[in-house]
C-alpha cells in the first residue's frame, strides 16, 4: 500500500477547467472518498492518479516519489469502474488472469482465486460464465479481479452506481468489510453522500474542480467549511438563512432571533453587517405556542408551508418573513404535535448547532468560543 499526495494539480480540456489547484494527502491504508456532483472533476482526478490523464499543472506522488510522468501500466494501481469490463469467460478465469500473468503456478492460482472469491463472497459462482451473472455479482467479480492484481493502490470510480438500491446497500457493507480485511489504500469516487459518509475514513468534497473541504464524515457533516458542503451533505441539506447583525440581536427579516453577546460582538468585530446562518433540519425543534428566547437558543417564528412524509421522517417547510427553512421530524413527535400546513410555529435551534457563513465568499466564519 502507498500514500498518495496530489500537489497543486490543475487540468484543462480546451476551455474547460476540470481541476483547479487541487492538493490532497491520502495516507497509507486509508479509505479516501472523493465526493461531489456530476462534472465536478472527480473522475478526472482519479484518472490523473491512475496515470490515464496528465495534469496540466502540478504533481502526483506515491510514497513521496513523483509519479506524474510514470505511465499507467507501471503505476501498480487497480481500477474498478461504474461499468465493469469483464472478459467473456468464467468467473474463475476472470480472477485467475492477473495471477497467471504474474507467473503463479496452476495450483497457486487456484488457491489464490478461491481465497479472493471467499473474501468477496463469490466462491459459489466461480464456474459460472460472467454473462449469466446479476449486475451486483458482475461488479463483485470486477472487484475480485482488481484484488487479484495485488496493487499498491485501489481506485474505485462509482462502483455501486449501476446497482439497484437493495444490492447497493448490501455491497456497501461488503466493501467496508473487504477494505478492513485488505488494509489497503483505496480512493473511492462517488456522487453519493451516504456511500462517502459510511465508507470513508476521510472525504474530499469537490465542486467545480475545486476541493471545498477534506475531513472525516463528522467534520464535513457537522462543520462544513462552505455553504456548498453544508448544502451538499445531508437529506435535506443544511438550511441557510440571511441575518443582519444588529447592536442588540441577530435579526432575520427584521425580527430578533438571537441575542448572545459573545456571538454578536465577534461578528461585529470582524466587520459583518450581514451573515448567513446555517443549521441542520434535524436540530430545529417546532412548537405551536410562542417560545421565549433563552440563553443558548435561537428562536424563529414562521408559518408551515409544506409537509412531506419521507418514509421514516417528516420534512416540514417553514416560511418566516424573508426566510425559508426545513425541519426534520420524527413521525412520533410529528403526530403528537399534529401540525398542519398554514399554521404558525416557533422554531428553536440550540446556538451550538448554528454556524455562520460569509455571504460573499460562502466560507464559514470562525466565531470564537465554540459556535460557528
Ligand atoms: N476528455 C475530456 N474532454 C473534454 N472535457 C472533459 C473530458 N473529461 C472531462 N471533461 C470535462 O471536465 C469536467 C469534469 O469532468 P469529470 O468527468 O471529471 O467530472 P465528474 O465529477 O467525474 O462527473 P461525473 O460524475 O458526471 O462523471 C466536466 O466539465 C467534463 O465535461
Amino acid at each position: 500500500m502507498v500514500s498518495v499526495r496530489i500537489d497543486n494539480v490543475s487540468k484543462s480540456f480546451g476551455s474547460v477547467q476540470a481541476l483547479r489547484n487541487v492538493s490532497l494527502e491520502i495516507s497509507n491504508g486509508e479509505f479516501f472518498a472523493i465526493l461531489g456532483p456530476s462534472g465536478c472533476g472527480k473522475t478526472t482526478l482519479l484518472r490523473i492518479i491512475a496515470g490515464l490523464e496528465k495534469p496540466t499543472k502540478g504533481r502526483v506522488l506515491f510514497d513521496e516519489i513523483d509519479v506524474t510522468d510514470v505511465p499507467a501500466e507501471i503505476r501498480d494501481v487497480s481500477m474498478v469502474f461504474q461499468f465493469y469490463a469483464l472478459y467473456p469467460t468464467t468467473v474463475f478465469n476472470n480472477i485467475a488472469l492477473p495471477l497467471r500473468s504474474r507467473g503463479l503456478s496452476p495450483s497457486e492460482t487456484r488457491e489464490r482465486v478461491v481465497e479472493i472469491a471467499k473474501l468477496v463472497g463469490i466462491e459459489s459462482i466461480l464456474n459460472a460464465h460472467v454473462d449469466r451473472l446479476s449486475v451486483a455479482d458482475k461488479q463483485k467479480v470486477a472487484l475480485a479481479r482488481a484484488i487479484a492484481k495485488e496493487p499498491q493502490l485501489y481506485l474505485l470510480d462509482e462502483p455501486l452506481t449501476i446497482l439497484d438500491p437493495v444490492s447497493r446497500v448490501i455491497m456497501r457493507a461488503e466493501l467496508k468489510r473487504i477494505q478492513k480485511e485488505l488494509k489497503q489504500t483505496i480512493i473511492y469516487v462517488t456522487h453519493d453522500q451516504i456511500e462517502a459518509l459510511t465508507l470513508a475514513d476521510k472525504i474530499a468534497v469537490m465542486n467545480f474542480g475545486v476541493v471545498e473541504q477534506v475531513g472525516t464524515s463528522s467534520e464535513v457533516y457537522d462543520h462544513p467549511e462552505s455553504v456548498f458542503v453544508g448544502w451538499f451533505l445531508g437529506e435535506p441539506g443544511m438550511n441557510f438563512v440571511e441575518a443582519s447583525v444588529e447592536q442588540d440581536s441577530l435579526r432575520i427579516g427584521g425580527k430578533p432571533v438571537l441575542s448572545e453577546r459573545r456571538i454578536l460582538e465577534d461578528l461585529k468585530s470582524k466587520g459583518y453587517e450581514k451573515v448567513l446562518t446555517g443549521f441542520r433540519a434535524e436540530h430545529v425543534k417546532i412548537s405551536k405556542t410562542p417560545v421565549t428566547r433563552l440563553d443558548g437558543v435561537a428562536v424563529i417564528e414562521g408559518v408551515v408551508r409544506v409537509i412531506e412524509f419521507m418514509g421514516t421522517y417528516y420534512v416540514v417547510d417553514v416560511e418566516s418573513d424573508s426566510a425559508e427553512f426545513k425541519v426534520k421530524m420524527d413521525p412520533r413527535i410529528f403526530s403528537n404535535l399534529s401540525i398542519g400546513e398554514g399554521e404558525r410555529v416557533w422554531c428553536s435551534i440550540p446556538l451550538d448547532k448554528i454556524l455562520f457563513f460569509d455571504p460573499d465568499s460562502s466560507k464559514r466564519i470562525d466565531v470564537g468560543g465554540g459556535s460557528g
